[in-house]
């Protein structure tokens, strides 16, 4: 048996819509596979309940027909589905490394993002990578077509999660057609200032460049309460705030020392809303790592 820890990621930044993804060091996803002559599927954890059994239904067995890599499946869920931290992805992502490894298919990292995708595409109705590329390599990626760039980095940042879901595929169908020009060239701004926040590890170009006024305003209108948690992240020190990948989770970047302030102001906003949520105090951290047991 082999198990994979995968992380829980944060996909598009604000600015990298279906191209930025980072990894988180926690919430993530344990995933424990077994050959077998044909691809079963069990699941427990956070939100499991939600999550079909079925290898036509659940991402990893999308994986598993994709490496022709059948196998008994266990997943462990840490993240929660329909948060916005990759739960679908990460499951992907754990599979495709476990997999890998179990039949001896000796593809990379890199080479396993597309195959993770093919679970993605089976949930969201599109192959996008943004979330199985940093589960997979880890620290922060771009994914540009079928290219994908990776920077290590550790970047101190809060994920507040309210008692609500968002799916990726209803989050997408408010996504705009087309956007003005002056709104591209902000972006392509910002996106640029972002990168290279990311490669100085420096968390105030980081928020600097997380601003969008094309997909997060769209985005944001599904989540109870967003425009109060976002202002009262900003009050208690963070650099940048916007929707960790397709909502609701919410994120934050911010200075080390600040972590605790920020987690507790966006937690308190959404409680003087009457919303529940919980706030993860992570970092950018490391890929999916791999177990022989
Ligand atoms: N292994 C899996 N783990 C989690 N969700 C899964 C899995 N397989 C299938 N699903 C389905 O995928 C959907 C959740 O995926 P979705 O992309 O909407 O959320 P997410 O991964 O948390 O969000 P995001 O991609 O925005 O970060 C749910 O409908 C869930 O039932
Ligand atoms: N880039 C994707 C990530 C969520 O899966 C989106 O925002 O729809």
């Amino acid at each position: 048996m082999l198990t994979v820890r995968a992380p829980a990621t944060s996909a598009n930044l604000g600015s990298g819509f279906d191209v930025f993804g980072v990894a988180l060091e926690t919430p993530a996803d344990v995933v424990r596979v077994e050959r077998a002559s044909e691809t079963r599927i069990t699941v427990t954890g956070a939100g499991s309940q939600y999550i079909p059994e079925d290898p036509n239904k659940n991402t990893v067995g999308a994986v598993a027909e994709a490496l022709d890599a059948p196998a008994h499946i266990e997943i462990d869920k840490g993240i929660r589905p329909s948060s916005g931290l990759g739960s679908s992805a990460a499951s992907a992502a754990g599979a495709a490394l476990a997999l890998n490894a179990l039949y001896d298919r000796g593809l990379s990292r890199t080479e396993l993002v597309p195959i993770a995708a093919e679970g993605e595409a089976l949930v969201s109705g599109e192959a996008h990578s943004d979330n199985v590329a940093p589960s997979l390599l880890g620290g922060f990626t771009i994914v540009s077509g079928d290219h994908v760039t990776q920077v290590d980095t550790s970047i101190p940042v809060v994920v507040c999660l309210p008692d609500q879901s968002v799916s990726t595929r209803d989050a997408r169908g408010v996504v705009p057609d087309s956007a003005a020009l002056e709104d591209v060239v902000e972006t392509v701004g910002n996106a640029a200032t972002l990168t290279v926040g990311m490669t100085q590890n420096d968390p105030e170009l980081v928020g600097c460049g997380m601003n969008d006024a094309i997909v997060t305003p769209k985005r944001s209108a599904l989540i109870d309460g967003y425009d109060r948690v976002h202002e009262a992240a900003l009050e208690a020190g963070a650099t940048g705030v916007t929707v960790s990948g397709a909502g609701p989770g919410i994120l934050a970047v911010c200075e080390e020392r600040d972590q605790r302030e920020v987690a507790g102001a966006m937690v308190d906003a959404f409680d003087a809303l009457g919303v529940t949520s919980r706030a993860y105090q992570t970092r950018i951290g490391d890929g999916a790592r791999l177990y022989q047991d």
